[in-house]
């Protein structure tokens, strides 16, 4: 079934149907043939008619002539010229002020013990799964570590304490009584009372939160206990400190059962960041600039992805304003909460490279899900979108216009929620109603005004690529698909969207059909941007403050062994022999002449640095006792999915009015 509507449409998910177009014109490297590629700011590079270049600058004009009716002929001679080449300029409108951001120290937390009291050899708990095994997860600025395993054994018995599953929660309803006793030890023999002898260590950026939380893996992930704190950095108290995990309802009752969580706070003495710093694992993708590493920061042991890219290729493409974009955007999110944005952590610089250090996101890309998966159930897309337009909302609400939407873009940490990455092609300074006129984005999720040009655009742009997006999620192809550039994007201005039968709900098509309004003064958002689409019948049910707060379980969860499992991503990538010698782009190899000072300036801002206030602060905090050094880690397992394939027949087609 699944041949059978790739064959129809002629479409197999694929990165190398969709195009990214960057500043100057030049597509991006061929990832595999796999990944789409983005239009950059620049010129289409399909074609190499430049005879009506779009100098146009990328900067917010809200003059623009409020000409809104659009002739055909119009639109297919503007569609034309979009195909034909353009030529935007880059100014350097999008520097930001410099942000600040402090890294003020390391955080090392253990979880202390996970037992029974001491009068009590036994737990009793009726389970639904005898095979109880509890892990726990620490939380810290979007970067979760999962612990090992934590063996439960269980000795049948006559009490009766019922956990809920997620379907009995959902019907309020307890679940049958099996009636087990369980004893919780590391050792799973039976011991009482069993220390876990693990821990994590965090850098800490800022004043955050640090969560803990405990799971039973074998009953349906259900929350066993949980703490959270903020390291007391700032407090100018001890830094060492024991907190009691508040154990969930039906774990309450397990007699005697306690979790502590044991952590304390050190100086980051370090002031500064090198590629030294850090230990190079595996390649985890490759993109314009340069390329993504897996690495290990030495001293914590942290894992983090660090985006390597060559400032040589920056400047020939003239694309340095965007890439100290990108970092200012990453430095702005990460001092907010922002939990759908990948986190930046360090960023630095050599004389031929820039680095940005983020948090790993282990699930991988979206796209990778995808293509396993061909279309996601309908509550799986939901689930994704809602958190993606929180994500937006976040970047608008910051007067950032994000341009490149797509599932390569998006990825999953290893709870199955998602964080965006990739702001090379972020504009900032854009108010809402503000139009920009930069020609970029990937071609499948290009909206109509960024193609026909014709009096800017502004971030309504994102939500039609949202619409595409949850299309692509539901449906297995995008709605505009053609294998050759220009009928995609005569399909984006004038085509019509087929929904296949029986696959989305009224409420999803309607949905669809309201961001994909080729007219961005009536699209779904236009009037109150995120709060709007919000609003929409289709979200009926979302707990938005939930969601925000990532309480919300995801539907999925992706399957990571542990803290720096590749498994999520492509081979093609994570199979190459990497050493820190690589790093040094090939670029830089290839061409040993040194950057200009006058060039090198272009990037000055880039680095970030840790903070000097950081001194002051510690000075205050006691000495602490180390803890002992790391063990492997395991994450819990994944939640199945339902992965149906129809038949793509064509229940309804529209087509968005351009015409207000
Ligand atoms: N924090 C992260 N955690 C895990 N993987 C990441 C992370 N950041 C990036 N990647 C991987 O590296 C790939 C390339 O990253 P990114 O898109 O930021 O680079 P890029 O050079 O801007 O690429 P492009 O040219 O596609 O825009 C991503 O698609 C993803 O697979």
């Amino acid at each position: 079934m699944v041949e059978f509507a790739k064959n129809l449409f002629g479409f197999s998910r694929g990165r190398s149907s969709n195009k990214k177009l960057s500043v100057s014109g030049d597509e991006k490297n061929d990832k595999s043939s796999k990944k789409s590629s983005t239009a950059g700011s620049g010129a289409v590079s399909e074609s190499s008619n430049t005879s009506c270049p779009r100098n146009q600058e990328d900067s917010a004009d809200t003059d623009q002539p409020d000409d809104s009716t659009a002739q055909a002929s119009q639109q297919e001679s503007q569609l034309q010229r979009g195909i034909g080449g353009l030529q935007p300029q880059r100014t350097n409108s999008e520097y930001y002020p410099k942000a600040e951001q402090k890294v003020i120290g390391t955080l090392k937390v253990r979880l202390e013990s996970l037992q029974a009291g001491k009068d009590t050899p036994s737990l009793e708990v009726e389970l639904l799964n005898q095979n109880s095994d509890f892990y726990g997860v620490f939380d810290y600025d979007s970067a979760s570590f999962p612990t090992p395993s934590m063996c439960v054994s269980h000795i049948r018995t006559n009490a009766a304490i019922s956990i809920p599953t997620r379907e009995s929660r959902s019907n309020s309803r307890s679940s049958s009584a099996l009636g087990v006793r369980t004893v919780a030890s590391k050792s799973g023999a039976g011991s009482p009372a069993s220390p876990m002898d693990f821990h994590a260590v965090f850098d800490v950026a800022a004043d955050k939160e640090m969560k803990l939380i405990i799971y039973d893996k074998a009953n349906n992930n259900c929350r066993v206990a949980q703490c959270q704190f903020i390291p007391p950095f700032a407090a100018g108290s001890a830094a060492t400190r024991v907190l009691e995990l508040q154990m969930t309802e039906p774990y309450k009752r397990l007699h005697g059962l306690t979790a502590k969580v044991y952590f304390y706070c050190q100086q980051n003495l370090k002031h500064s960041y090198s590629p030294d710093d850090f230990q190079v694992l595996k390649l985890l993708g490759k993109g314009t600039f340069g390329q993504v590493y897996l690495v290990c920061k030495k001293d914590t042991k942290r894992i983090y992805a660090m985006k390597v890219l060559s400032k040589k290729l920056i400047v020939r493409r003239k694309e340095v304003a965007h890439t100290v974009g990108e970092r200012n955007i990453l430095v702005r999110t990460s001092l907010s909460y922002s939990p759908f944005i990948v986190g930046l952590k360090f960023s630095f610089q050599t004389p031929s490279d820039l680095y940005l250090v983020t948090d790993y996101m282990a699930g991988g890309e979206l796209f990778w899900h995808l293509q396993k998966a061909v279309r996601f159930p309908e509550d799986r897309a939901k689930f994704y979108t809602a958190e993606l337009l929180l994500a937006l909302q976040e970047l608008h609400s910051h007067g950032i216009v994000y341009r490149d939407l797509k599932p390569e873009n998006i990825l999953l940490d290893v709870k199955g929620h998602i964080a965006l990455c990739d702001f090379g092609l972020s504009k900032a300074n854009l108010s809402v109603g503000t139009t920009t006129r930069t020609f970029c984005g990937t071609t499948d999720y290009l909206a109509p005004e960024v193609i026909l040009d014709e009096k800017g655009y502004t971030m309504m742009v994102d939500f039609w690529s949202l619409g595409v997006l949850l299309y692509e999620m539901t449906c297995g192809w995008s709605p505009f698909y053609a294998d050759d550039t220009q009928q995609l994007y005569r399909n984006i201005v004038f085509g019509k969207v087929r929904f296949p039968r029986g696959v989305l709900s009224p409420e999803a098509r309607d949905f669809i059909k309201q961001l994909l309004n080729r007219n961005p003064e009536l699209r779904l958002g236009a009037k109150g941007d995120a709060a709007e689409v919000k609003q929409h019948p289709f979200f009926r049910g979302i707990d938005w403050d939930a969601l925000a707060q990532k309480r919300v379980q995801p539907p999925f969860r992706p399957e990571v062994s542990n803290e720096s499992d590749v498994s999520n991503f492509d081979t093609e990538f994570t199979s190459t022999n990497v050493t820190s010698r690589n790093l040094i782009t090939e670029d830089d190899m290839s061409n040993s002449v040194p950057l200009s000072s006058t060039i090198q300036n272009g990037f000055k801002g880039f680095t970030y640095v840790n903070d000097s206030s950081l001194d002051e602060r510690m000075q205050q905090l006691h000495s602490a006792s180390p803890v002992p050094p790391s063990h492997s880690n395991h994450a819990d397992g994944d939640v199945s999915m339902e992965e149906v394939a129809q038949e793509p027949d064509d229940e309804e087609m529209f087509l968005g009015q351009y015409e207000p």
